[in-house]
């Protein structure tokens, strides 16, 4: 229920003493948030930002760091900045913020222009309303929005800045983002402003970094304990159940109605295991960096609606990691998004052989690879190896696994602390038992060999960064840094083969044979035959177009009695909006195309304009035509060119290769009504094409330095 605003205390006036200056801020707390008192080191924090000192604050996750800047937002006149690597984190404050009747917002690209202007109004006028304003570190980069800064600051109207999520900033940390780097002007265009870094990170040497970088001036340093009490861990071994794909469906059905998030290392079992949950009937939806940024932010935006609640919802009752991920910071990081509401949750890692040295082999590249780029890093790469290598023993280690964890963050405890809240404590003798059939099920594997070697040394996820959750969507103020966990689709393979296999020497026509082979084994993962007899549960039916279609209709209804008349034709309005959705995500899939229909749902249900909605459907009376001609584009000619483009292109700029290959490579909707689109070639006919007509022209010049040059720059093999 959105409350009235208490009005705003300015604490430094009469009640210097620290006991009414704190009943003053539990006060606040109360009143805004609803919680009866700080939690662990929350109000030394709030004390120390509110005096001018800055403050370097280790919480775990869920442990309350936003409190740290939101109350001393509501403390003082003036503004708090708050910079966050995650646009979904901060569309998710300033929305909670805002239901909270608390002035909030935040500045991306993904705002209107509109939108965007009032906020700069608001903060170029004499008395800004808002209280708390949420950037992305690009945006601190830029000249325009650090003198506009400078002008609040000179008005004497930013009170502080909080970093949150600090540890992004350290090439130590697990999630490390270039732009964060920029932040270390922040100090020297605002000296006096007090600064908060807030992390969960507790590797003292990042904790140094972000001390260093962000120029903290004898900062208080806060740190709690990283025991998540309420989280009950559990380790699963693929190597030992029949399928593991069955198993996490069950855990899930059998957890009930509850809300969970599973982390996987590759975009292709993301998409595997989400289709295969989905067809099992559990809801859910994919989510990684190979989805657009419009796709992304529509998954969500669903996850979001479900509750009201975003990424970081309290209620995420289950994280399970399906891959090994790649360090216990990683790991606690990620399991730590389970239950931030304090209620009893669920950590399931499942451990497999492959896994470990798929995760091995991604870590000794990147090692290699450093090492090539530079001697400096060469005590990072080691890093990550023995950082992994602790991951390793919590899952193949017989002891309490909460222990584990504590231990590799510094702290020392005794397994007494986890009261049997793990699997190891709760039911050793199964762990042994389980330890031992690993042992003996390795024996086996190892003389057999992997079977997935193609597989197991794939992920071309070298760098750090493309394995961290972490994105923004392209911020007006500079390119996009798309951090989220990169993949092995079929143009990755090939990639990283020809990058860890094969020295900068080789030649072009063994990284075509590579490339031949990826695409190969691309397809042989999706083989039609095996595809064919399996109806595709990921299909959008006729049925469910209707019913989004009603969906629609209803929103418009419920528009139009809230907004007092809307003057648009509710069938065609909602068949225009419906088409909408298929023809952005018809091809992508049930669950995107639920997905965006519940986002277009939602945006009718919340607009308070109604020209916003009639100016939208009032395109149908010109454009219905266009309508009807782009629905149903070929299917097998848009599923083929979403394969092309996911196996071969994968990526931006890809444009020549997609051009020269076929005119059918156009995007089906731009192909004229009644035009049947070409068979698109397969890449390895386009390779063996474009080899034999560069052989016909010229045959002399057959790999000449010029075509490998050419070749090589087209597909983008370095
Ligand atoms: N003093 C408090 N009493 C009770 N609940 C609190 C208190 N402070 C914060 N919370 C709640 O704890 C939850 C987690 O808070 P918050 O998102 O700030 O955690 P965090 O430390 O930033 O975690 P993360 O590292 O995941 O970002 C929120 O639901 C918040 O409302
Ligand atoms: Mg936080």
């Amino acid at each position: 229920m959105k409350k009235s605003p208490l009005p705003v205390q300015n604490l430094s006036g009469e009640e210097k003493h620290r006991k009414c200056r704190k009943e003053a801020l539990v006060k606040l707390l109360r009143w805004h948030f609803g919680h009866p008192d700080f939690r662990g080191k929350q109000l030394e924090a709030i004390e120390a930002v509110l005096s001018g000192r800055d403050c370097f604050c280790l919480m775990p996750t869920g442990g309350g760091k936003s409190m740290c800047y939101q109350i001393p937002a509501l403390a003082k006149t003036g503004i708090v900045l708050v910079i966050s690597p995650l646009i979904a984190l901060m569309e998710n404050q300033v929305m909670a913020l805002k239901e909270k009747g608390i002035a909030a917002e935040f500045l991306s690209s993904t705002q209107t222009s509109q939108v965007k202007n009032k906020i700069h109004e608001d903060l170029d006028s004499g008395q800004p309303s808002l209280r708390l304003l949420y950037v992305t570190p690009e945006l601190i980069a830029t000249s325009g929005f650090m003198s506009k800064l400078t002008k609040i600051h000179g008005r004497g109207l930013l009170n502080l800045i909080a970093v949150d999520e600090a540890h992004c900033i350290s090439s130590w940390g697990h999630d490390f983002r270039p732009s964060y780097r920029k932040l270390s002007s922040l100090r020297s265009h605002l000296p006096d402003v007090p600064i908060l870094a807030l992390t969960a990170t507790a590797v003292p040497k990042v904790q140094k970094d972000v001390i260093d970088s962000l120029n903290l001036q004898s900062p208080l340093v806060l740190k709690s304990s990283f025991n998540r009490p309420n989280i009950y861990y559990e380790v699963r071994y693929k190597d030992l159940l029949d399928d593991s794909y069955a198993d996490l469906c069950n855990v899930l059905k059998s957890a009930g109605d509850v809300c969970a998030i599973v982390y996987c290392l590759e975009r292709t079992t993301c998409d595997d295991l989400s289709s295969h949950l989905s067809g099992n009937g559990i809801s859910c939806a994919a989510y990684h960096a190979g989805l657009n940024n419009k796709l992304r932010s529509c998954v969500l935006d669903d996850w979001i609606s479900s509750k009201i609640q975003g990424i970081d919802r309290k209620d995420v009752r289950m994280v399970c990691h399906f891959n090994i991920p790649k360090s216990m910071e990683a790991f606690y990081q990620e399991s730590g998004r389970a239950g931030r509401d304090q209620l009893p949750s669920r950590s399931l890692l499942y451990y497999g052989m492959d896994d470990r040295k798929r995760m091995e082999f991604i870590l000794s590249s990147a090692e290699s690879k450093k090492l090539q780029s530079s001697n400096s890093q060469q005590g990072l790469s080691k890093k990550s190896m023995s950082d992994f290598n602790l991951m390793v023993e919590y899952c193949e280690g017989s002891g309490c696994r909460r222990k584990k964890i504590l231990e590799s963050f510094g702290e020392q405890v005794s397994a007494l602390l986890c009261k049997k809240s793990c699997d190891a404590c709760k039911h050793p003798n199964l762990i042994a038992k389980y330890l031992e059939e690993l042992t003996t099920a390795c024996t086996v594997h190892q003389r057999n060999g992997f079977s997935r070697i193609l597989m197991s040394s794939s992920t071309d996820a070298i760098d750090t960064e493309q394995l961290s959750e972490f994105w923004n969507r392209d911020d007006a103020a500079s390119g996009s840094e798309e951090d989220i966990s990169d993949s092995d689709d079929g143009f990755e393979v090939a990639k990283s083969i020809s990058r860890s296999k094969f020295s900068k020497k080789s030649g072009i026509s063994e990284k075509i044979e590579l490339l031949q082979r990826a695409e190969e084994n691309y397809y042989q993962k999706k083989a039609p035959d095996k595809q064919a007899n399996k109806p595709d549960k990921n299909a959008i039916s006729e049925m469910l177009r209707e019913s989004s279609k009603q969906r629609l209709v209803g929103a418009l209804k419920q528009a139009h009695q809230r907004l007092g008349g809307l003057k648009v034709d509710f069938e065609a309005s909602s068949t225009f909006l419906e088409n909408e959705c298929f023809q952005k995500y018809g091809k992508s899939g049930k669950s995107f195309y639920c997905s965006q229909v519940a986002s277009t749902v939602r945006c009718l249900s919340t607009t308070t304009c109604a020209a916003e909605i009639t100016n939208r459907v009032g395109v149908i009376a010109t454009s219905s035509e266009n309508i009807a001609r782009k629905e149903e584009p070929p299917l097998a000619a848009s599923t083929m060119f979403h394969q092309r483009e996911e196996t071969i292109i994968g990526e931006e700029n890809c444009g020549k290769i997609e051009s020269e290959t076929s005119v059918s490579a156009q995007p089906p909707q731009s192909a004229s009504p009644g035009t049947k689109l070409p068979p698109i070639p397969s890449f390895s006919q386009f390779v063996n094409s474009r080899k034999s007509n560069e052989t016909q022209t010229n045959a002399s010049e057959e790999h000449s330095p010029k075509i490998e040059k050419n070749m090589k720059k087209r597909m983008r093999l370095q």
